[in-house]
């Protein structure tokens, strides 16, 4: 049996972080076979024995997943901003350190993000699904006209880093008034002008809601029949957070009744939306398969990192970016 320390790689790496691996020889990397299904039986197969685990959103690292590593785990790596997958008492009460990917996502993010807020306020979807199916040019079959961001206040749900880096991009298509929901104050609010308002004004004020922030047990479908209902009808809801902070059947429901006026989501609770799911075929939602951070450059910036985590971690050093 091989005495190098081994590392579950349970992702398709980028390519330079893949290439940095395929270079290092004094550890054994088990690689998830290609197209098994991540149960929590198939994860605990894998990880047995392992120092390391690098990791990603769709991977659910519970503490029977801890237990059955062993004692060799040390570290858990995620290629990700979000955290919420690992559970991080256990790891913190076994003495296994964390590390994830902030700030190298920001930029792609917030581009998805502005993107997403575009294609949703101006009908993007159904604009180019129109073309494909032959309604443009008949009269009956006119699209709704869009909305334009100068004068409307756009809120965030979450004004950090991304939320941030979004509403410096909206402001090149004319939004200045901002108002936000955190906890506490942003950082970000004075640079923006941004006005700190309590949930209920948020809902009530936003003629764009957007979703930067991180979802919690309390923030799970905080997006519901009775919250959405407290929105303007012709209010866009933009998701690029995660998906569980919307009650998705409650969103089809107030976007084909008028109750809301259109959605933008990167992000779907489960991931993927089941493709007969009504969110899917409503003229008024347009869904992204969760690529906020997808892009080359991004990606292989978030598995460097993730990839340096989960080396130093596996070497007992600290990392770079610690949870
Ligand atoms: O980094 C994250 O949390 C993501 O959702 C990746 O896009």
């Amino acid at each position: 049996m091989s005495q190098k320390p081994r590392l579950l790689v349970t992702i398709p790496l980028p390519p330079k972080p893949r290439k940095t691996l395929q270079n290092i020889d004094s550890i054994e990397v088990v690689h998830w076979p290609e197209g098994e299904v991540k149960t929590s039986e198939n994860m605990a197969k894998h990880v047995q024995g392992c120092s390391g685990i690098l990791c990603s959103v769709g991977d659910k690292i519970t503490s029977e997943v801890l237990d059955a590593a062993g004692e060799a785990l040390k570290v858990v790596s995620t290629v990700s901003v979000g955290y919420e997958h690992i559970d991080l008492t256990a790891c913190k009460n076994r003495g296994i350190q964390v590390g994830y990917t902030p700030d190298v996502l920001t930029d792609a993010t917030a581009d998805t993000t502005a993107t997403l807020t575009m294609m949703a306020t101006r009908g993007i979807s159904d604009a180019i699904a129109s073309v494909k199916d032959g309604r443009w040019g008949k009269p009956r079959a006119a699209l709704p006209l869009g909305m334009q961001l100068p004068g409307k206040i756009i809120g965030f749900l979450g004004l950090g880093r991304i939320g941030y880096a979004t509403a410096l991009r909206l402001r090149a298509f004319g939004a200045s008034q901002f108002i936000y929901h955190n906890r506490g104050t942003s950082r970000f609010a004075d640079d923006l002008g941004a006005r700190r308002v309590e949930f209920p004004q948020l809902l009530a004020q936003s003629d764009v809601l957007i979703i930067t922030a991180s979802l919690t047990s309390e923030s799970r479908h905080l997006f519901r029949k009775e919250t959405l209902a407290q929105m303007k009808s012709h209010a866009v809801l933009v998701n690029t957070a995660r998906g569980g902070f919307i009650h998705q059947e409650d969103l089809a429901e107030a976007l084909s009744q008028g109750i809301i006026g259109a959605a933008g989501l990167d992000v779907t609770d489960p991931e993927p939306i089941d493709p007969s799911h009504p969110l899917v075929h409503l003229p008024n939602c347009t869904i992204l398969p969760h690529i906020g951070s997808a892009t080359l450059e991004t990606r292989n910036a978030m598995g460097d990192l993730a990839l340096e985590n989960v080396l130093n971690g596996m070497d007992g050093k600290a990392l770079s970016t610690p949870l």
